[in-house]
């Protein structure tokens, strides 16, 4: 696959109005995820469930991807047809988590850092024929007193450009996440060093690595002050951090930046994407690759009734979809 075919799908992923839905969860994460309305954690509630959100109608109007999980990029509808073929004919770009999870950085005692790299040359190769386009890896960083420190960034930014490079060999577009936990009592200030600290790194990274950000999508969070912070910050205050991190860090030949939820409500979310774009033209597009901003809602209906409720799940989480694709315009309007 040739560079230009990279940027192609990268460009796709990115069209005007259009964001990623993120139904990657890890087993343990939608176990958390479904635990807390009550759903049994089995394998055929996760195909059921994913299968609800890829089918929803109109789905496709707003959303230009979805990102996978190892099972579920193998599973397919009740009907017998693969998700990735279903995916295909909507209009959904297939894509896929590769990454491994966090684990505790040795020495460093609250950071952490993603594995996965060991055979994923090999991973990659599979996940093509299986039909993927894009693949993700997120990388996780803490903040405390004492984190992150700069040898955890190192290692992450390092993980992330080493699977990046790996990705556009095997011709699937890199979806690099760094994402800064909102987890704490830190200020705004605080996020806002912690991203560009860590964003500069990354770009070092990838260029030491050799890849080619035209076929690269950054996937990040926003510069929000931790939950446990006594000043909240308003929404413009968000989008304006946000948006000046992203311009001191980032290259202006990257196809687009998407953002994760990370735990904000679903208002929040796209508030605060529809403020950045209102304050725009930017270099890049930027939308939204949320997972529980894009799904919450539509999985706690599904929950209180899964055959009776099931239409209506699907309504709310295309209609999730239209108000972000509307933020990512900066036409939402509350
Ligand atoms: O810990 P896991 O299972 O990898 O899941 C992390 C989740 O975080 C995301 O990167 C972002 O999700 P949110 O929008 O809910 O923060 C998802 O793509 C992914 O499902």
């Amino acid at each position: 696959m040739s560079i230009e075919d990279l940027e192609s799908i990268a460009q796709a992923m990115v069209a005007p109005g259009k964001g990623i839905i993120a139904i990657d969860e890890s087993t343990n994460t939608i176990k958390k995820r479904f635990e807390a309305v009550g759903i049994e954690n089995t394998e055929e509630n996760r195909r059921a469930y994913r299968e609800l959100l890829l089918t929803a109608p109109g789905l496709s109007e707003h959303i230009s991807g979805a990102i996978l999980f190892d099972e579920t990029i193998r599973q397919k509808t009740r009907d017998g047809v693969p998700f990735t073929e279903l995916m295909k004919k909507n209009g959904i770009i297939p894509g896929i988590k590769v990454d491994k999870g966090p684990v505790p950085l040795a020495g460093f005692p609250g950071d952490v850092v993603t594995e996965g790299l060991d055979g994923l040359r090999d991973r990659l190769a599979e996940y093509v024929k299986l039909g993927a386009q894009f693949a993700k890896w997120r990388a996780v960083i803490n903040i405390s007193d004492e984190n992150p420190s700069s040898t955890a960034i190192e290692a992450n930014v390092h993980a992330l450009a080493r699977y990046a490079a790996l990705c556009q060999e095997a011709g699937l577009v890199p979806m690099v996440e760094p994402e800064v936990i909102m987890d704490g009592d830190h200020t705004i200030e605080v996020s806002y060093e912690v991203h560009e600290a860590v964003l500069r790194s990354l770009f070092n990274a990838l260029y030491e690595q050799n890849v080619m950000l035209e076929g690269t999508i950054l996937k990040v969070s926003m510069v929000i002050p931790g939950k446990n912070c006594d000043e909240q910050a308003e929404v413009e205050e968000v989008a304006e951090a946000t948006v000046r991190v992203l311009k001191s860090t980032v290259p202006a030949s990257l196809p687009g930046i998407v953002f994760l939820s990370g735990g904000q409500t679903d208002e929040q979310s796209t508030a605060h994407l529809n403020a950045m774009n209102h304050i725009g033209p930017h270099p890049w597009p930027l939308s939204f690759s949320y997972g529980r901003a894009m799904q919450q809602a539509a999985l706690k209906l599904w929950s209180k009734d899964m055959k009776a409720n099931y239409a209506e799940a699907q309504k709310t989480v295309a209609a999730r979809a239209k108000e972000n694709g509307l933020a990512a315009l900066g036409q939402w309007n509350g």
